[in-house]
């Protein structure tokens, strides 16, 4: 399968507002094929977020080239969706509206696009949300919304930013594995950012691991496993010591040799 998202030499750097630099990454260099599921872990700061906001043209390299789908990017574009740890939804707008607002800014009419979020919602089981606003949901509810307005423009590429990371454990393993089951139906590229070792081995095709600061990949491997993936078994606990081990590394900052595949 041809790549989605090619990385070369990437370099970031931020300037503070006191004037610092602080080198968020470090020669990233990563292709990403179209429909991977590919996860991203790493210690706090490590540049996980910088990473992902770099491929969706969130903000700029300071060095080295992005391109996505054989184009530099340099600014979100059309094809691809974004979801947050912190839901994004805008407060003012109702839950429908929240949804269709990828359609408005695609220029769908308004029949259009309150048919296609209808349709999502109830398929998230929001059906009688939507005429509700944010404040009235639970952050379960809230979750389940910000993931339907990311896809309700079926882009090619979904960014997930922690997305589950707010949430109860119940609903995060329900929402892990709807998101599986869109994933192995819609055919789309996703790139998801975590903090959890199990939350990457149950979802990922992929698992890439991030040095602290500033962040190289220091370990990239792929996740053998069929779907749905069962937590409990032999071959699932394997993966997950193997990755959790390396973390831990990372994590005491021990040198495990750079681009290690596992
Ligand atoms: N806009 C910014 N200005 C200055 N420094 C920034 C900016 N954004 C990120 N950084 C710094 O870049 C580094 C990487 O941050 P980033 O949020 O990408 O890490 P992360 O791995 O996603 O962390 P976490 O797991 O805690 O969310 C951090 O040291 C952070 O302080």
């Amino acid at each position: 399968m041809e790549n989605i998202i090619e990385i070369k030499g990437l370099n970031k750097r931020f300037i503070t507002e006191k004037k610092q630099e602080v080198n968020a990454l470090r020669n990233i260099n990563l292709n990403i094929k179209d429909q991977e599921f590919i996860c991203i872990l790493g210690p706090s700061g490590s540049g996980k977020s910088t990473l992902l906001r770099l491929m969706a043209g969130l903000i700029k390299p300071t060095t080295g080239s992005i391109n996505v789908m054989g184009k530099a990017i340099t600014r979100p574009i059309l094809e691809s969706g974004f979801v947050f740890q912190e839901y994004s939804l805008m407060p003012w707008r109702n839950i429908i509206d929240n949804v269709a607002f990828g359609l408005e800014l695609r220029k769908y009419s308004k029949i259009e696009r309150y048919k296609i979020a209808e349709d999502i919602l109830i398929k998230f089981g929001l059906k009688d949300f939507t005429r509700s606003f944010p404040y009235e949901l639970s952050g379960g509810m809230k979750q389940r919304a910000a993931i339907a307005r990311a896809i309700a423009t079926y882009p090619k590429i979904l960014y997930m930013d922690e997305p589950f990371g707010a949430l109860d454990a119940y609903t995060r393993f329900q929402m892990q594995k709807d998101l599986i089951e869109f994933w192995l139906k819609e055919k789309r590229t996703i790139v998801f950012v975590t903090h959890s070792v199990e939350e990457a081995v149950f979802l990922g095709t992929r698992v890439i691991i991030m040095s602290p600061r500033p962040g190289e990949i220091i370990a990239d491997d792929n996740i053998d496993l069929d779907y749905p993936r069962n937590r409990w078994n032999e071959e699932f606990g394997s993966y997950f010591k193997v990755i959790m081990d390396l973390m831990n590394e990372v994590s005491e900052g021990k040198e495990i040799g750079k681009g290690r595949v596992i």
